[in-house]
């Protein structure tokens, strides 16, 4: 399937969310059973972020003459105060559930003085113009250099655009795939084991392996040190950071130094350009982390960041809120490599900008205007950002104020990426508003800059503070990475307290990252399972209110840890289970179903990092704790984005009636006169022809089977396609002896000296089962006569009976499955809403008490099992978009050579892959998600109805005809 054409991206929507965020809603909210602590605001950060980050400071970095601007720091903040551990109450055993505003009340405004001010007599914005050698001065704010460099004629790398003489256009947003992107760096003249490489990884995460080889091609460091003008870099390949103040090549620098144990990193440029190359074509998470090797050294993405950088990579503005330390500077860092221009990261003190030059990895060249600078400085950073060596520029938010400085960049190559730093300083809610930080409206960004794609990042942000964040750089709500603050309630008590603690998490990829992230901060053990659940509603609830202890840690066996993928060996499943029970796992992250044969009597907590699908899921699986009738504890991260996204990705098992009638028309094709013949559906490709994952084929087959009318019987699966060698006998003589063989030799193909054939055909053939064939090819394969090798599983059946009614039979069964979606949706709105009650609407009466909510919970559970509990689909998805309608239009018009059903179209708008549409090749569009806060059903799938062609079934009666592909139809659309 091709991917959208170059007219994709054309849409009728306007930017998302332009209005500001609706107010705060509950992005994260816990809820908690028996656990009577309240814990710090999610979204803000306990251990505000000290910046300058700890780090020996630089002794010089201005020219000496100038005794350098000291880094203002930021107004210190009063440590939280300790939480009292509570004793349990018998009495009040409830869920606690708050949300981010009931925690803490918003930061007070407290205006921190700029570091690096530079006062312009023109007004922020005002007309941009090329820089002189006058403005060169002026962004200096500095006495009068000699070497201010002429305007020099730029090109756009890889674009040919002479800014001399056009001004830039700066295309946007950064499509992966396009055509926009510069070459990479060539080989450079330069090659030294002196980098301005330095990793600075003191807090030991990772695995890198820090080595410069001999000859470094490429990214050389020469032009980064020029860059920012006296630091040379040097990386000896160290744990231990040295920072030392010495006279660098120009005498004005100081050296930073890494000496230590660690490896050193074999930076091979070759591999470097390939892995650029490779996520410039397809920003899959594959070739993301191959780069991030390759690059950084890393063995994995941490938490938000894949999902940071792909949203940037694809030209989305983003809010990332991340801890101090969790690695928020790599979600800029390695975009800098693949898009096309230059990076511009806005960074409220000098030392932090130094700081996080300093960390740049060897092959992205950095760099930094600061009011220290000397005018020579100032110019040679410009010229080699003109030349677009520079990639990543680090500024103060004063700098906005400078016209000179704001025309600076109608020389450069485009601005791909504008990086807001300690975002929460733009807001006057936050503990650190920064007057300055509001010039970086985003209005004001891409008139002036044609900036198109901002990354705002903070580790510490009330809601209201994102809100505002987010409206005045216009990021939508959607786009707001964070990650729930599990560290923060596994430090704090209780759970600090508990010695055995299962996590749910609904994805794979969670588990890891979670997994990865607590191994890193010496939480150990993690683990991914997944099956099936039962429920016993009664058992928990009353063993809940028989719990009485409170349970004493013990932190002895914490020092030991496991990872595990869902795919291990069941072996080592069984070990991991057995280390749990045995104490010696602390911590389990398991997909949603962990525990199935687990009997382990002192689970102390649940904990459900993603939001369970449905009550009794949830019930079942907090289930799993207290059940030595100690005190337990639950506590349920609750995100509303989150529900959005696998309230969307239930619609992934839906089907249209027209897909079905393709199926059917398939199933059936042989008609009654193969009766009692193997039929077989290779599972992979009939999946991508049809658009229905695998296990839905398999359903309506079992339909057939056990439905009102028997149609088929189900036969054991097997792999259809058998590709064989011989090797004694020769095959003539072989057949002689052996039917099975004469049959072969006479329906196979012979490719390449093999012969290749299908098993059900000669099993039709000779009039045996598809098992019999394998069990004939088992014994000549034993006895050294043949090889062979088998491929393509297949669901297999003979049929039964032929329909009457094709169309009827098609809209029942469409009907049925639309129904088991619809209850699958009906389960995951109860759930949310039962939380969402309890974070919105509980009045902490009755037993709930702050964020415990047992009482409420209890009430909405049994309501649920009671069957009571149904309820309408959420209000926040009941709306529209004046948009969609066109956006659809506009999509299918760009991409007039696929086909598509509505279904198709209403997946793709909502983010959802299918078998047909593979997220690979479609989420390039600039339609993918769009919709994704708005009812799939209700609206997208309905407006991409009345915008696809649907025809009738094409089945009637018992004559079945080959459906037409179906494909957008115009005039049919009435579009
Ligand atoms: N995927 C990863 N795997 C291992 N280590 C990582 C990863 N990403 C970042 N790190 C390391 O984590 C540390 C902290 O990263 P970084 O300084 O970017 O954090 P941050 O979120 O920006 O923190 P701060 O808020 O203090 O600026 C660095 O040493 C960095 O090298």
């Amino acid at each position: 399937m091709d991917s959208d054409s170059d007219g994709s991206h054309i849409s009728a929507t306007p930017p998302r969310d332009l209005q500001p965020p609706p107010p705060p809603s509950s992005h994260i909210s816990r809820i908690k059973l028996f656990s009577t602590i309240t814990h710090s605001h999610p979204t803000s950060n306990p251990n505000p972020k000290p910046k300058p980050k700890p780090k020996p400071k630089p002794k010089r970095y201005s020219k000496p003459s100038k005794p350098p601007s000291k880094p203002l720091p930021k107004p210190s903040q009063p440590e939280p105060s300790p939480t009292p551990i509570p004793v349990p109450n018998l009495s009040d055993l409830p869920f606690q559930i708050r949300r981010p505003s009931d925690e803490k009340p918003d930061d007070s405004t407290c205006n921190v003085p700029a570091g690096g001010l530079y006062l312009s007599k023109f007004a922020s914005f005002s007309k941009i113009r090329r820089p002189t050698s006058l403005d060169v001065k002026s962004i200096a704010n500095d006495s009068a250099s000699d070497s201010i460099p002429p305007p020099c004629r730029t090109e756009v790398k890889g674009e040919g655009v002479d800014i001399n003489a056009v001004k830039v256009v700066k295309r946007h947003p950064n499509l992966i795939g396009g055509s926009n992107f510069p070459a990479l760096p060539a080989k450079k003249p330069r090659i030294s084991n002196e980098g301005n490489f330095v990793r600075l990884n003191i807090n030991g995460y990772g695995k890198s392996k820090f080595k410069f080889k001999g000859k470094r091609k490429g990214y050389s460091a020469a032009s980064g040190r020029r860059s920012f003008r006296g630091y040379k870099r040097k990386a000896r390949g160290s744990g231990e950071i040295e920072n030392k103040g010495v006279c660098g090549e120009d005498g004005l620098g100081f050296e930073i130094s890494q000496v230590g144990k660690r490896d050193r990193l074999e930076v091979d440029e070759e591999l470097i350009r390939d892995a650029v190359s490779g996520v410039r074509n397809e920003s899959s998470d594959e070739n993301l982390l191959k780069l991030l090797k390759l690059t950084h050294g890393y063995e994995s993405f941490r938490e938000g960041q894949l999902e940071a950088i792909k949203m940037v990579l694809s030209g989305k503005s983003t809010m990332l809120v991340l801890p101090t330390g969790a690695g928020k500077s790599l979600c800029y860092q390695l975009p800098a490599l693949i898009l096309p221009g230059i990076v511009l990261v806005v960074s409220p003190l000098v030392a932090l900008m130094i700081d996080q030059l300093k960390q740049l990895p060897s092959m992205i060249e950095g760099g930094l205007i600061c009011s220290s600078q000397t005018a020579e400085e100032i110019s040679e950073t410009l010229r080699l950002l003109q030349e677009g060596t520079i990639k990543v520029l680090f500024v103060s938010p004063e700098r906005f104020l400078n016209a000179e400085f704001i025309s600076i960049f109608s020389t450069t190559p485009v601005i791909s990426l504008l990086v807001v730093d300690e975002a929460h300083c733009v807001s006057e809610w936050s503990h650190n508003f920064r007057p300055s930080y509001m010039r970086l409206k985003a209005s004001l960004l891409r008139t002036r800059l044609n900036v198109q794609c901002i990354l705002a990042m903070t580790a510490t942000a009330t809601t209201k503070t994102l809100n505002d964040v987010m409206c005045a750089l216009e990021i939508p709500q959607t786009n707001l990475i964070k990650m729930k603050d599990l560290m923060t309630l596994l430090k704090s008590s209780p759970f600090v307290d508990v010695e055995s603690i299962i996590i749910y998490c609904k994805f794979q990829s969670e588990t890891d990252m979670i997994s990865k992230y607590l191994c890193d901060n010496n939480i150990s053990a993690m683990v991914s399972f997944s099956f099936t659940l039962l429920v016993c509603l009664n058992e928990v609830l009353f063993r809940e209110s028989e719990a009485n202890l409170f349970f004493n840690c013990n932190m002895a066996n914490f020092s030991k840890h496991k990872s595990y993928h869902s795919g291990i060996l069941n072996k080592d499943r069984s070990r991991v289970q057995e280390l749990f029970c045995s104490n010696k796992i602390r911590v389990v992250v398991a997909t949603v179903a962990f525990g199935m044969g687990l009997d382990k009597r002192d689970v102390g907590a649940v904990i459900h990092y993603t939001l369970p699908e449905s009550l009794e899921e949830y019930v079942q699986e907090i289930g799993r704790a207290g059940r030595d009738g100690r005190l337990s504890y639950c506590h349920l991260l609750f995100d509303d984005n989150l529900y959005l996204k696998l309230r969307s990705l239930t619609y992934s098992d839906g089907v249209d009636e027209y897909a079905v009638s393709r199926l059917l028309s398939q199933v059936f094709a042989t008609g009654l006169s193969s009766q009692q013949k193997i039929c077989a559906l290779v599972r992979e490709s009939a999946s991508q022809k049809f658009d229905m994952k695998e296990e839905v084929i398999l359903t309506i087959l079992t339909h057939l089977e056990l439905g009102e009318v028997q149609y088929l019987s189900v036969l054991p699966q097997i792999n259809a396609t058998c590709t064989l060698n011989f090797h004694q006998t020769p095959s003539g003589l072989l057949a002689a002896k052996d039917i099975v063989i004469a049959t072969i030799l006479k329906t196979a193909d012979i490719k390449h000296g093999q012969y290749v054939f299908d098993i059900p055909t000669v099993a039709n053939s000779i009039g045996v089962s598809a098992v019999d064939i394998l069990n004939m090819l088992q014994k000549l394969k034993s006895k050294g006569e043949i090889t062979y090798d088998m491929k393509d599983p297949a669901y297999c059946y003979t049929l039964v009976d032929v329909p009457k009614d094709f169309c009827s039979l098609t809209a029942h069964l469409t009907k049925w499955l639309s129904e088991i979606e619809s209850c699958k949706v009906q389960k995951i709105d109860v759930m949310f809403h039962a939380a969402a009650f309890a974070v919105q609407e509980c009045k902490r009466m009755n037993g709930c008490k702050d964020s415990q909510h047992t009482p409420c919970l209890h009430k909405k559970i049994l309501e649920y099992f009671n069957e009571d509990g149904f309820t309408d689909v959420p209000e926040k998805l009941d709306q529209s978009s004046p948009f969609l309608r066109a956006d659809i239009k506009v999509f299918l018009q760009s991409n007039s050579q696929a086909k598509f059903t509505p279904r198709a179209v209403a997946r793709i708008m909502h983010g959802i892959a299918s078998p047909a549409f593979p997220s690979m090749t479609w989420s390039k569009t600039h339609f993918w998600g769009r919709y994704s806060h708005i009812n799939f059903h209700v609206k997208v799938y309905s407006g991409s109805r009345n915008s696809v062609f649907e025809p009738d079934c094409v089945i009637q009666d018992s004559k079945i005809k080959k459906s037409p592909d179906i494909t957008y139809d115009r005039e049919h659309s009435g579009l």
